[in-house]
């Protein structure tokens, strides 16, 4: 009865099939938490959802901005971008089934029991654990409705970056879906920066890191969170971990294992692949003047 928590995997599918090897996992008695972003990017987005639906209830998964910008494409609202590989997904004979199940994910886990909670970007500084799970759950349900795709036409955008109780309609929601899938620094003040993409110790002053900046989670619980991969997993406090070691840009698939505390990793599979493919794509010897 192990629980194991592995980063985004973003299409690696055989990378998480070997990770998984790699302990031993059970679906009928261990239990999986993903940080979201299951696909894009990697070959092998297809295999990963239906993978990951098949194993049912043992999976507490949280959707990431890659998996809300699927969502997006497939309803029409959004572009398919060629370097997202995500054709063979959208073009599958299951992809309603696979889109429909996918709507129906959580933005935000919580564990009372491990004191655990999980997000894709994590938990902005300005929300208590309560307005968390409350603001999850506006998104969720819109996402599971019959009117989602007027939710994703409105998803896109940086604004408000700023959290009141004040906030509603599709404004509360973006601000929301932002904060729990595309954050990564804050001011001081908490307030969100949807632009900063530097590593922390380049970021341009007064922005932090939204796990440096105080927040109001009590620190018994321990936040999980993907999302950066630029990260490596370090630079965070104790009581939050960042699982996003970059599988996909030919880093690694991490796991950690709840009960011991142990990680482990697997390797990209992307070096090879093109090694691979430019052995395949140079000529034969003999065929060159
Ligand atoms: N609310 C949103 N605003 C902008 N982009 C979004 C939003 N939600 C999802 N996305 C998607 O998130 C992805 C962001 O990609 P990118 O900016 O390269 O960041 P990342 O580092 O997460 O890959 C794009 O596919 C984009 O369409």
């Amino acid at each position: 009865m192990s629980t194991y928590l592995i980063g985004d995997v973003h299409g690696c599918y055989d990378e998480l099939r070997a990770l998984l090897a790699q302990v031993d996992f059970d679906p009928q008695q261990d239990t999986l938490w993903l940080t979201g972003d299951l696909v894009a990017r990697g070959p092998g987005s297809l295999d990963v959802l239906r993978y990951v639906k098949s194993l049912g209830n043992c999976v507490r998964l949280v959707l990431g901005n890659h998996d809300l910008h699927l969502l997006a494409v497939y309803a029409g609202i959004s572009r398919n971008k060629p370097k997202d590989r995500l054709t063979p997904l959208l073009e599958a004979d299951d992809a309603d089934e696979l889109i429909n199940w996918l709507r129906r994910q959580p933005l935000l886990q919580v564990d009372e029991e491990k004191k655990l909670l999980m997000a894709h970007a994590g938990i902005t500084p300005q929300w208590d654990l309560e307005t968390a799970q409350l603001c999850a759950r506006e998104v969720e349900a819109v996402l599971s409705s019959d009117s989602y795709p007027l939710f994703l036409d409105a998803m896109y955008g940086d604004m408000p970056n700023n959290w009141t109780p004040e906030l509603s309609g599709l404004a509360r929601l973006r601000f929301s879906t932002n904060a729990l899938t595309r954050m990564r620094f804050c001011f001081p003040n908490g307030q969100l920066d949807m632009i900063c993409k530097e590593s922390p110790e380049s970021a341009p002053p007064p922005l932090k890191p939204w796990f440096k900046v105080p927040g109001k989670i009590d620190s018994d619980y321990t936040q999980i969170f993907g999302h950066w991969a630029s990260l490596e997993g370090k630079g965070t406090p104790e009581h939050v971990i960042g699982l996003d070691t970059g599988c996909c840009w030919g880093g690694t698939l991490t796991l950690l294992h709840w009960e011991t505390k142990q990680y482990y990793v697997q390797a990209s599979n992307r070096e090879q692949a093109m090694a691979e493919s430019a052995v395949s794509a140079h000529p034969p010897l003999s065929d060159t003047p």
